[in-house]
C-alpha cells in the first residue's frame, strides 16, 4: 500500500516516498499513511470505536487521524517510542486530556455505541465507566477498605453489606484478597510497591467499569511485582476490557491480545498481537519489535 497523497509536506519533501519501507519517514516529514489493519480485528466485537481522532497540545498536533476498535474483553497494548503519543491516547479515553488547557481535539470515540466526546457527554460519568490505574501506584493516604470501595463512597452507597462484597470481591478480581482480608482497616501505605499497584487495580475494578486503562502499570515495579500483574490482567481479560501502554516489548507480546504500533502520533499497525511481533505487515513494525530502532 503506497501512502497517500494527503499532505503536501511529504509530496515535495527531498526524498519522496516510494513505498512500505518509507512509511517512517513520511510521517517523520510531516505525511500522512493509512494504518495497517488487520482483518483479524473486525471479527471482534468492539467496546470502543476510535473515530478520526486528533489532538494537539496547543500548536502541536500529537495524535493524527487515529481510526481503530478496541475488542470487548481483550487486552489491546499500544507500543512505540517515546513520545509517539501512547498516554495521550490513553488519556483521552477517560477524557484526563480536558483538564490541560491547550488541549484541542477532533473526531470522536465511540464506546458501546454512544460518543464520548459530544458537548452532552457528562464527563464524571463517563470516568465511572473508565477504570484508571498509572505508572505509579495512588493509593488514597485511608485503609485498604476505604481505597477498594471509594469509587461506590462517592456514589453515595452506604449499605455495609454491598461495600463489604464489593470489597471483597475486587480484592480477589486483583489477587490481592488473601493477603491483606486480615488488615482491611489498616493503611494502604503500609503496602509494598506491587500490593499498593494491585490495590489500584482493584479500586479501578470494583466500579465494574466498561474499559480499564494501564499507563505502563510496572514500570515502578521489581520482575516479581510485575509478573504477578501480569498474571492478573490475564485473569482479568474476559471480564475486562484492558487498554494497556506498555514500553516494554515483552510485556505486550506477553500480555496483549491485540497490538497497536504508534510512531510519532500515528497508528502505523495494528492487529493480533502474536502476529504483529511474529509476522507484521509492515518492515517498519518488524523493525521496531526486533528492537532496531526506538
Ligand atoms: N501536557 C502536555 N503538554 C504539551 N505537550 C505534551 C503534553 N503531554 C504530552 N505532550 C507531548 O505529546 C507527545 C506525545 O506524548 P505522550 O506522553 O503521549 O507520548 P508517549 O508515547 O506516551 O511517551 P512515553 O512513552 O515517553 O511516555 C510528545 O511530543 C509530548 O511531548
Amino acid at each position: 500500500m503506497n501512502p497517500t497523497n494527503s499532505n503536501k509536506k511529504a509530496i515535495n519533501s527531498p526524498n519522496p516516498p516510494s513505498g512500505v519501507s518509507d512509511r517512517l519517514q513520511v510521517i517523520a516529514n510531516g505525511g500522512s499513511v493509512p494504518a495497517e489493519i488487520h482483518p483479524a480485528i473486525h471479527d471482534e466485537d468492539s467496546v470502543l470505536d476510535i473515530r478520526d481522532f486528533r489532538l494537539w497540545y496547543g500548536e502541536a498536533q500529537a495524535l493524527f487521524d487515529i481510526n481503530f476498535s478496541i475488542p470487548r474483553g481483550k487486552v489491546t497494548a499500544m507500543i512505540g517510542p517515546s513520545g509517539c503519543g501512547k498516554s495521550t491516547l490513553l488519556r483521552s479515553v477517560n477524557r484526563l486530556n480536558d483538564l490541560i488547557d491547550s488541549v484541542r481535539i477532533s473526531g470522536d470515540m465511540i464506546l458501546n455505541g454512544r460518543s464520548i466526546y459530544e458537548p452532552s457527554v457528562d464527563v464524571i460519568e463517563l470516568r465511572k465507566r473508565m477504570g484508571m490505574v498509572f505508572q505509579k501506584s495512588n493509593p488514597f493516604p485511608m485503609s485498604i477498605y476505604e481505597n477498594v470501595i471509594y469509587p461506590l463512597r462517592i456514589d453515595g452507597e452506604r449499605n455495609h453489606g454491598v461495600l463489604d462484597e464489593v470489597c471483597e470481591r475486587s480484592l480477589r478480581g486483583a489477587a490481592l484478597w488473601e493477603e491483606v482480608k486480615d488488615r482491611l482497616h489498616e493503611s494502604a501505605l503500609g503496602l509494598s510497591g506491587g500490593q499498593q499497584q494491585r490495590l489500584c487495580i482493584a479500586r479501578a475494578i470494583s466500579a465494574e467499569p466498561d474499559v480499564l486503562l494501564m499507563d505502563e502499570p510496572c514500570s515502578a515495579l521489581d520482575p516479581l511485582a510485575t509478573n504477578k500483574i501480569e498474571e492478573l490482567i490475564d485473569q482479568l481479560k474476559g471480564d475486562y476490557t484492558i487498554l494497556i501502554v506498555t514500553h516494554n516489548m515483552q510485556q505486550a507480546a506477553r500480555s496483549s491480545d491485540y497490538t497497536a504500533f504508534m510512531y510519532l502520533g500515528h497508528v502505523v499497525e495494528y492487529g493480533p498481537t502474536e502476529t504483529l511481533f511474529q509476522k507484521p505487515l509492515l518492515q517498519e513494525t518488524q523493525d521496531y519489535v526486533t528492537g532496531r530502532f526506538g
